[in-house]
C-alpha cells in the first residue's frame, strides 16, 4: 500500500526531518584534504556531521520550524524533494543499515494506529510538546494522549 499513501510518507519524513532521530553520526575521517565554503579540511581530520543542523537548514527547507508534511508532495499529490531527508541516515558507504527497515516499520506502526484510532490530546491538556529529550538519541519526553476507536 505504500505507493498509494504518498502523504502517509511525507508525514514519516517530515517526522524524521523535524524530531532528527540521532542529531548526529559517529565521527568519520577525511580520506582526503576536501574544501567546504571556502575552508580546506584536512585529510585525516575527524568530522562529526551535525544532522539535525542540516535538517533544520532554511537554504535546504523553507520555515524548518514548522511541520508542514505538505513540502515533500508536489501540485500532481506526488511526494517529491524527500530524498534530503535521507541524510538523517547520513550518508557514504557507513549510512545507517537499518535505513529500509527503519521506513517500513514507521510505515507500518503509524498506519496501523491511525486507521484504527483517533488520536487527540488529553481533554484539558495541551498538545504534546515537540522538544524532546536527547540521550544519544532524541526521543520524546513523556506524554498522555487519548485513543478513540474508529472502527
Ligand atoms: C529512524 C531510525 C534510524 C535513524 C534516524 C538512524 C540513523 C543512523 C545514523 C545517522 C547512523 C550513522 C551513519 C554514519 O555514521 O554514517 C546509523 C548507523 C547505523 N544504524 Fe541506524 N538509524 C535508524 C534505525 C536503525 C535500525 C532500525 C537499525 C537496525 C535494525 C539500524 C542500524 C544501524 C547500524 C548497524 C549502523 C552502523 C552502520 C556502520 O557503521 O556501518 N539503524 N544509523
Amino acid at each position: 500500500d505504500r505507493p498509494s499513501l504518498p502523504y502517509c510518507q511525507a508525514v514519516i519524513y517530515e517526522v524524521l526531518r523535524m524530531a532528527s532521530v540521532s542529531s548526529g553520526a559517529p565521527a568519520h575521517v577525511l580520506s582526503a584534504d576536501i574544501e567546504v565554503n571556502g575552508y580546506t579540511l584536512p585529510k585525516d581530520a575527524w568530522l562529526i556531521p551535525g544532522l539535525s543542523t542540516i535538517n533544520w537548514d532554511p537554504s535546504i527547507h523553507t520555515e524548518p520550524e514548522k511541520f508542514n508534511p505538505g513540502r515533500f508532495i508536489n501540485d500532481e499529490g506526488q511526494l517529491f524533494g524527500y530524498e534530503k531527508v535521507y541524510t538523517s541516515f547520513f550518508i557514504g558507504p557507513r549510512t545507517c543499515l537499518g535505513q529500509s527497515l527503519a521506513m517500513i516499520e514507521m510505515f507500518l506502526i503509524i498506519t496501523s494506529v491511525v486507521q484504527k484510532y483517533d488520536i487527540g490530546n488529553e481533554p484539558g491538556n495541551p498538545l504534546v510538546s515537540l522538544e524532546g529529550i536527547y540521550k544519544g538519541v532524541h526521543i520524546p519526553s513523556p506524554y498522555n494522549l487519548c485513543l478513540k476507536n474508529r472502527l
